[in-house]
């Protein structure tokens, strides 16, 4: 039997109580607020957005989608930065990737103020979470998103063997922290990664991150493993899937997460948490 990992209803759950923070919040005379930037009309990157600007909305959160042209020269986003990160209405915000060609992102990234980066991925940020250090600071959402998944189904990382695949800034690597933090023993692996399979094998928790459609099938998970599926793939028609094969999976891995409704609906209440705590830490000195 392998249990689904229903991503869409803890991330209800979160959702609900962000709702009731934020009540008690504006109850405080703190609204929190988010600014999501983008730059050029890439119609997912809408869609995403648009997304994230309803649910946070809908959470009683000040919520600004500020749209800029394809053309915005890097000198302009960092100023528009500036702006907001001088605005006390504006907890969190969010440059949506990808980013056109000319803007230089790490810079993008370093220029958002450290206490604002509801991303969690500011270096400042981020060695702060490899470092383990004490105290209030944004994690990146969709690996902490899962930490929240794994607790809500009682699957503690201590002890056990755990494999990320995939060694991006915004999901692997502070994945990877995330779960040595928990005490789990990691392994990242890549596509450079050496019989990935036969690593991927090794995973009492998989956590499968690389873009590639259907990358890990039924044979490759170890009997009873928890499987974590960050895949946003379209298969041959079109159709959203994971970088997880979810039917071959079924019977041997002993929990995993469907595409959709695992991950990333995790992903964004996450963010709409993270927005929370931001304004929190900063207006309400918490
Ligand atoms: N600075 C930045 N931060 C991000 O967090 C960020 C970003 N840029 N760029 C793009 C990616 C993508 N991303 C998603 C989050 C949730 C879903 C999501 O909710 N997916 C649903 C449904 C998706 C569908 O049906 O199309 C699901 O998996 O069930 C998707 C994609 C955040 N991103």
């Amino acid at each position: 039997m392998t249990t689904l990992i229903d991503g869409k209803a803890v991330a209800k759950q979160v959702n609900q109580a962000t709702q009731a923070e934020v009540a008690k919040l504006v109850e405080q005379g703190v609204q929190p607020g988010i600014v999501v930037i983008i730059v050029g009309a890439d119609p997912a990157s809408q869609i995403y957005v648009r997304n994230k600007n309803r649910k946070a909305e809908k959470l009683g959160m000040h919520s600004i989608v500020r749209e800029l042209p394809v053309s915005t020269t890097q000198a302009e986003l960092l100023s528009i930065i500036a702006e907001y990160n001088a605005d006390p209405s504006i907890h969190g915000i969010l440059v949506q990737s990808p980013l056109p060609k000319q803007i230089n992102e790490p810079l993008v990234t370093m220029a958002i103020d450290p206490k604002k980066d509801v991303d969690g991925f500011h270096p400042t940020n981020v060695g702060k979470l490899v470092t383990n250090f004490p105290g209030n600071y944004p994690v990146a959402n969709t690996p902490r998103g899962i930490m929240t998944m794994l607790a809500a189904y009682d699957i503690d990382p201590a002890g056990k063997t755990a494999v990320v695949i995939g060694r991006s800034t915004i999901v692997g690597k502070p994945m990877a922290a995330l779960l040595t933090n928990a005490n789990a023993t990691v392994t990242i692996a890549h596509s450079r990664t050496a019989d990935l399979k036969a690593v991927a094998r090794t995973a009492d928790i998989l956590v499968v991150a690389t873009g590639i459609a259907h990358l890990i099938s039924g044979a490759d998970i170890k009997p009873g493993a928890t499987v974590i599926d960050v895949g946003m793939d379209r298969d041959e028609n079109g159709k959203l899937v994971g970088d997880v094969d979810f039917d071959s999976a079924q019977g041997i891995a002993g929990a995993i997460t469907p595409v959709p409704g695992g991950v990333g609906p995790m992903t964004i209440a996450t963010l709409m948490q993270t927005t929370v705590e931001l304004a929190k830490w900063s207006d309400l000195g918490e």
